[in-house]
């Protein structure tokens, strides 16, 4: 199922999906996320051909108004997730991240997803994790990311994403969009985590997190300005027919409705999710719901986009 087929159907009820990375790792998690009655769909942790320990522990650590993580990409292997996909019926869809160590990995898996006729999911390429020591974010060089988008097309002809960075310059939003805009890519993911913040406990006047010194990607609600820029920025300057996935400081149902306003059809929820649990997409849902009738909207179609300015 792609997402525009997804969507097509689209209401309040299956909005919500999981950011990856959360809830999604092992096959529990994946059969947990399966049987939550309302999210509309879910992603994977993003996969590497081989399974991976990740980055030395501790490597996640909770902040007052959201998070940081310096995993590493830890996860359980290609084979592991198509083995799952295949072992379990699809209550939902489920987007199949994948995240390879290099450019020959990412197209190592994607040649496996294009050649295995069982697989007619849903992919998203992720080209912003911050976490792998020495290995820099794919989507803040535009010419590595355009030859890398050029060749995957070349021969990926399934529905496929990509998971981006967030941008801090219009310009930037101007660059990757005129690359973006080339190819037919079913979705954005819109933001992954800050990358290489840094949280310090003052009282042992350490860092809080092992790997990199320190350093790691922020998440949770004081990245949701950055994150609705983003989706914003992105919408404005993107072909319709990419669809945009919101991510990035979601903790309830205002900031979905923020999201949808920007453009956003779906919405993913990550820390908020990991620290309160599943019971979040009911929550959310609801608040969204409540917000929505008390302003007269019936569908996500009635505000979906219609951000005003200030003229
Ligand atoms: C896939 C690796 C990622 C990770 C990670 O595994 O460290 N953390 C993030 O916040 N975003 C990612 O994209």
């Amino acid at each position: 199922v792609d997402l525009s087929a997804q969507i097509a159907n689209m209401s309040v009820k299956n909005l919500f999906l999981n950011a990856s990375g959360i809830h999604c790792q092992t096959e529990q998690e994946l059969d947990e996320l399966m049987n939550e009655p309302v999210s509309g769909a879910m992603v994977t942790k993003s996969m590497t051909p081989k399974s991976r320990f990740g980055n030395p522990l501790p490597r996640y650590y909770r902040l007052a108004n959201g998070s940081i993580n310096s995993m590493g990409l830890p996860n359980q292997g290609f084979d592991y997730y198509m083995d799952y996909l295949k072992n379990h019926d699809q209550k939902k869809p489920i987007i199949v991240s994948v995240a390879g160590m290099s450019k020959e990995e990412d197209l190592e898996m994607l040649h496996q997803l294009q050649d295995n006729d069982d697989y007619q999911g849903l992919t998203e390429l992720n080209l912003s994790c911050p976490n792998v020591i020495g290995k820099p974010q794919m989507a803040y060089d535009f010419e590595a990311a355009d030859d890398l988008l050029h060749e995957v097309f070349s021969f990926y002809k399934k529905p496929l994403g990509i998971k981006l960075p967030p941008y801090f310059d219009l310009v930037h939003f101007d660059m990757i969009a005129e690359v973006l805009n080339k190819y037919p890519l079913s979705h954005v993911n819109t933001i992954n985590s800050v990358g290489n913040g840094l949280w310090i406990d003052t009282n042992s006047e350490t860092v809080v997190l092992k790997p990199k010194g320190g350093f790691g990607g922020v998440g949770g609600s004081m990245v949701l300005p950055t994150a609705l820029a983003n989706v914003r920025g992105l919408r404005q300057r993107l072909n319709d027919d990419i669809k945009i996935i919101g991510t990035g400081g979601v903790t309830n149902g205002r900031d979905a409705f923020a999201h949808i306003l920007c453009g956003a059809e779906m919405v993913s929820i990550g820390t908020q999710l990991y620290e309160e649990g599943l019971q979040t997409f009911e929550r959310v849902t609801r608040e969204l719901t409540d917000i929505m009738e008390a302003k007269g909207y019936t569908s996500l179609g009635d505000f979906r986009g219609k951000l005003k300015v200030i003229e």
